[in-house]
């Protein structure tokens, strides 16, 4: 078949791998658009990003030494507006993780209903092992090597995994300092995520996790049909997008029964009363991880996924959960916070064991829709209250989780390929209005 994924894939010269995260990420996609229909033209479009852009640059330790870096920014399409997406420091990042991630922000915008494009970038570098020194000029020399490939016009980064507030400040004050842009023009519009003394939305730290719970609340109790105050979950990754999770189901009465991060597994002393989500949020940022939290026991990974809970939240890192895992999982419903959490051989053995999974693309929008909130405040010199960037939040999550239910009637198919297809038919439908192509 001329426009299956693999044939597109195979085409463009990808020698098949199934345990790459690009490969496994672009299949997913490419095989939405198959079942739309979607011209042969569109499909390459999106097979491949229109850039990626790679640099290396040395930065000073503070011991006088100095070390070399390798960065990466990869900008997937831009045909809905300027490219977005976050920039993770992490050991493991790499070209095609990177591009993986690039993907799912084109489609992300798209399905959120955001005049943005998608990119993602990212430094192969463990941030624990760098002091607040280290970390600030490494930013600003990895700001400085991407020059004029990020812009508040043309590609705005915002925080992902091992990148913060502070992170994004760095950026922004280096971009300002090398464009002559100021504070208060469209200078600090280059990024967001910003504190909100510099810049920053309120609303714009919880977002991703905020986005996570208005999905959950929409979709679930009909799912598993149980309020949110009866439902049980547990979270594996909790950092910015777990512990806000934890938190905001914390307010529903929901109970946490088990929490993994790389310092290890626990599960409360007490199930009936389940963990206390907000104090241990509290507790791993004093402590850098969950272990030894009180009122918990250690358990095993092994213990951690077999916990039978109602609903399992992903928010760590891509493609945790393999056939192991999805066999290990005891919950009816998985919502993907973390990007790419569940790998094809994973998804195939969660849908035998009618495991439900509400895509990531949809679950943790609500990131970048805030940080687009963020980039027009900044653009139009606004500040917002909670109330309104709360209301909007959830109007844009309202209408993206409307358009994957509608798709998967319409196409019969799983949510991720619904969430995937909706994204792809508005792409498709602006190349087709600005007379690009067909
Ligand atoms: N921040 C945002 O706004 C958005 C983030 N996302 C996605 O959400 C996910 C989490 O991001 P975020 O919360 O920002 O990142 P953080 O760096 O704040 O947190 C990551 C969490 O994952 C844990 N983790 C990492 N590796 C493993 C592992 N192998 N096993 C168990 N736990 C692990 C970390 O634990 P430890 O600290 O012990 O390493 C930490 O708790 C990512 O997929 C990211 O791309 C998606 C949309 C927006
Ligand atoms: O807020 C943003 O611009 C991007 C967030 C992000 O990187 C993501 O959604 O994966």
């Amino acid at each position: 078949m001329p426009n299956s994924p693999a044939r597109i894939l195979a085409d463009l010269g990808f020698r098949y791998d199934p345990a790459n995260v690009y490969q496994q990420v672009i299949t997913q996609v490419l095989e939405a658009g198959h079942r739309l229909n979607l011209p042969r033209h569109l499909q390459l479009i999106m097979a491949e990003p229109k850039s990626e852009v790679m640099v290396h640059f040395p930065v000073e330790m503070d011991d006088g030494s100095f070390k070399l870096f390798k960065g990466y920014r990869v900008q997937h399409n831009n045909i809905l507006g300027p490219y977005k997406g976050g920039i993770r420091y992490h050991h493991g990042v790499s070209l095609d993780h990177v591009k993986a991630l690039s993907v799912l922000m084109t489609m992300k915008c798209s399905l959120a209903g955001l005049p943005l494009g998608g990119g993602k970038g990212g430094v192969q570098v463990n941030p624990r092992e760098l002091s607040q020194d280290e970390l600030m000029r490494l930013t600003r020399r990895f700001t400085a090597a991407l020059g004029d490939n990020i812009g508040p016009n043309h590609d705005i980064p915002a925080p992902d995994v091992g990148t913060n507030a502070q992170v994004m400040a760095w950026m922004a004050d280096t971009y300002i300092n090398f464009n002559n842009a100021t504070h208060h023009g469209s200078g600090a519009a280059v990024v967001t995520g910003k504190p909100v003394a510099f810049g920053g939305s309120v609303g714009r730290e919880k977002a991703t996790g905020q986005g996570v719970v208005y999905v959950i609340e929409d979709l679930l109790p009909e799912m598993i049909s149980k309020p949110l105050a009866d439902t049980t979950y547990s979270v594996v990754g909790y950092g910015n997008v777990g512990s806000w999770t934890g938190k905001l189901m914390a307010a529903h009465g929901s109970k946490l029964l088990a929490v993994m991060d790389h310092t290890g597994a626990i599960a409360p002393n007490d199930v009936a009363e389940g963990l206390d989500a907000i104090a241990l949020a509290d507790y791993v940022t004093e402590t850098g991880g969950v272990a030894n939290f009180p009122g918990s026991k250690p358990i095993s990974e092994e213990a951690f996924y077999t916990t039978k809970v109602d609903l399992f939240v992903p928010a760590a890192l891509e493609q945790m959960i393999g056939t192991k895992e999805a066999q290990m999982l005891n919950c009816r419903v998985i919502a993907e916070a973390a990007n790419a959490p569940t790998t094809p051989e994973g998804e195939k053995v969660l849908a035998e064991r009618g495991i439900d999974v509400l895509p990531a693309i949809l679950c943790n929008c609500g990131g970048v829709v805030v940080s687009y909130f963020e980039w027009m405040q900044n653009r139009q010199s606004e500040i917002w209250e909670l109330d309104r960037v709360d209301a909007e939040l959830r109007k844009h999550m309202r209408s993206a989780a409307a358009k994957v239910l509608a798709a998967r009637t319409e196409l019969d198919c799983d949510m991720r390929t619904a969430a995937f297809a909706a994204a792809l038919k508005h792409v498709a439908e602006v190349y087709r209005l600005r007379g690009i192509f067909p």
